[in-house]
């Protein structure tokens, strides 16, 4: 579904992605691990189009995504941090956003789920952080699409919401969608996640099967995998 070939990113001299390889596909739960600073932003903004690479190629279902547009329509995105007009109420962001695709909402599952249809004459400016995210995450899964990208979705929110979140992401891989998901919190990963992204300094380290990962390094949590490889240094495939 999504191709990518040696995609290179630099900001000025800073190298954020080095040359990365990586084909991932429907039905898959991709987790992006790595350090602060790794690339795992850059590397889904990439993905979306938001981030121009300096080298390389993405290809989405069969085709190169430089100057196009209508592949993100098939695309959810839930930012790491939300910015919307924050003098809006979330009815008018919601109502904004069908407006702008031109769809009505096809999936309330977390609408109703987050009690969001409750808050809806909120002003955004007013929203917590975790409300915030909710409200993101509200809008990533909204239009029903084939690949939702996922930036640290589960980052401030409580854990109801976490669980619910969680089971939303199960019941969209059951559909046959590739999620891509990247997050800190090792421990909300491993009930769903497929495969292995690990990134370092903009290199990719490996990519393999979470199943594959356990058995690497003995080890039963993928928390406890990642802190295996960390010590031992070994990162390679
Ligand atoms: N617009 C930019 N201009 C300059 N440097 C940038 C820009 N965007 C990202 N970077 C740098 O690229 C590197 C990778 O950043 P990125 O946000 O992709 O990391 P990350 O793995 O998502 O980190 P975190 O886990 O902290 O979210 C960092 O060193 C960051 O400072």
């Amino acid at each position: 579904m999504i191709n990518i070939q040696q995609l290179t990113k630099s900001f000025g001299k800073f190298n954020a992605l080095k040359g990365i390889d990586l084909t991932l596909n429907g039905g898959e739960c991709v987790a992006l691990i790595g350090p602060n600073g790794s690339g795992k932003t850059t590397l889904m903004k990439s993905i979306l189009g938001m981030v121009m690479p300096s080298a390389g190629r993405i290809i989405f279902e069969g085709q190169d995504i430089v100057q196009q547009w209508a592949y993100r329509n098939h695309i959810g995105y839930m930012p790491q941090i939300g910015q919307y007009p924050e003098n809006m109420s979330i009815a008018q962001v919601l109502d904004m956003i069908k407006d702008i695709r031109k769809l009505p909402q096809m999936d309330s599952d977390l609408y109703q789920a987050f009690g969001v249809d409750k808050l809806l004459e909120k002003r955004m400016a007013t929203l917590s952080g975790g409300t915030r995210q909710k409200v993101s995450a509200c809008i990533a899964f909204m239009f029903d699409p084939k690949v939702l990208i996922l930036d640290e979705p589960t980052a401030g929110l409580d854990p109801l919401s976490t669980e619910i979140l969680k089971d939303k992401i199960k019941k969209e891989i059951g559909r046959g969608k590739l999620i891509i998901i990247s997050s800190h919190v090792l421990s909300d990963l491993d009930e769903f996640v497929s495969q292995i992204v690990f990134l370092q300094e903009g290199e990719l380290k490996f990519h393999k099967s979470l199943q594959q990962l356990k058995e690497d390094t003995g080890t039963e949590k993928l928390s406890k995998a990642i802190a295996y490889l960390i010590q031992n240094r070994d990162l390679s495939n």
